[in-house]
């Protein structure tokens, strides 16, 4: 299914009008609705690397993120697959890197569908869905050696004129069960991070990775950031968590079929040790609420799909 060299404009038989426009090298997929939304992807780790909505920009990218397939981006929305952080030595992940091996990945454009229905497609307006797979057969040796699993992952980015949909789909197409973790990591961009707060946290229990792995209730109604944060929230009953500018919402991240959400800000000093951060102060336009199943282990048996994901809404 090698379509990726190939500009893909798409067109839907059922409807007149301005259509969502897609195009695909051998890179990236981007699309482009009507309305002037877009979104585009890199083949490389299937990160969502821009999404515009009504003229600007949401998603934050470092000035030093490496696009070229080299070392996962420093922004926009790296996946991160079969293992959240750093994997326990004695898990079957245990020889994996940190976020595991879906983000440096390349991964294959499997395609695009448009359609009237959906979260996105409120009132009957086109939304556009991008395709995109990755399966033990074409993993790494390296990556192979590290987790030798038959698995099947289909990840869905679904461009809309209420926001963006992104969903993992994981298949165990093996003969043994696995465990995994999934998470969306997403960088988003906000003006001023000592204006934003982030609500749809209160009363959820927390890891903090700051406080050297400490329990804690989340007890903000508005949590402001104030220094660095580095946090699991665990099963929150909330769908969604928000981001706010001066108390007015920027964005809302809706939990699909997920229950946990990681925030992070590396602030300061954090920022100064990665070499692929830029500029230094970043962190003052960045926040990271990630959504996924991280608390624990997913356990597929063979044969077996799992689906979980987020919906994105811009103000
Ligand atoms: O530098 P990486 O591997 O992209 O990870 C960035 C951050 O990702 C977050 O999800 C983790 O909770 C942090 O601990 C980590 O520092």
């Amino acid at each position: 299914m090698d379509r990726a060299n190939k500009p893909q404009p798409i067109s839907s038989p059922t409807t007149t009008g301005p259509q969502p426009q897609v195009n695909a090298d051998k890179d990236r997929v981007s699309a482009t609705l009507p309305t002037g939304d877009s979104v585009e992807v890199l083949l490389y780790g299937a990160t969502v690397t821009s999404w515009k909505s009504n003229g600007k920009e949401r998603l934050w990218v470092s000035d030093a993120a490496k696009l070229d397939g080299s070392k996962p981006v420093r922004g926009g929305i790296p996946l991160v697959f079969p293992c959240f952080g750093p994997p326990p030595k004695d898990h079957a992940t245990g020889a994996l890197p940190q976020h595991g091996f879906a983000r440096n990945s390349h991964w294959e454009y499997l395609g695009s569908s448009s359609s009237e229905s959906g979260p996105l497609s409120k009132g009957g307006d086109d939304s556009v869905k991008l395709d995109f797979g990755l399966s033990s057969a074409n993993l790494s040796a390296e990556a192979k050696k590290a987790w030798g699993y038959d698995f099947g992952l289909v990840y869905s980015v679904t461009l809309g004129k209420d926001g963006l949909q992104t969903l993992l789909n994981v298949r165990n197409s093996g003969t043994i069960p696995f465990d995994f973790q999934m998470l969306l990591h997403s960088y988003f961009s906000t003006p001023s991070i000592t204006r934003t707060t982030i609500t749809g946290l209160a009363g959820t229990t927390y890891i903090d990775k700051v406080l050297n792995a400490t329990t804690h209730t989340e007890s903000h109604t508005a949590l402001p950031i104030t220094g660095e944060v580095d946090r699991v929230y665990k099963s929150i009953p909330q769908d969604t968590t928000s981001v706010l500018v001066d108390g007015k919402p920027i964005l809302d991240v809706q939990r699909d079929n997920v229950r946990d959400s990681v925030l992070w800000n590396p602030w300061i000093e954090k920022s100064k040790g990665m070499g692929d951060f830029e500029p230094k102060d970043g962190y003052q336009k960045m926040v990271c609420v990630e959504v996924g199943a991280v608390d624990g282990w997913q356990k597929l048996e063979p044969g077996e799909t799992y689906e979980g994901g987020q919906i994105l809404r811009a103000y």
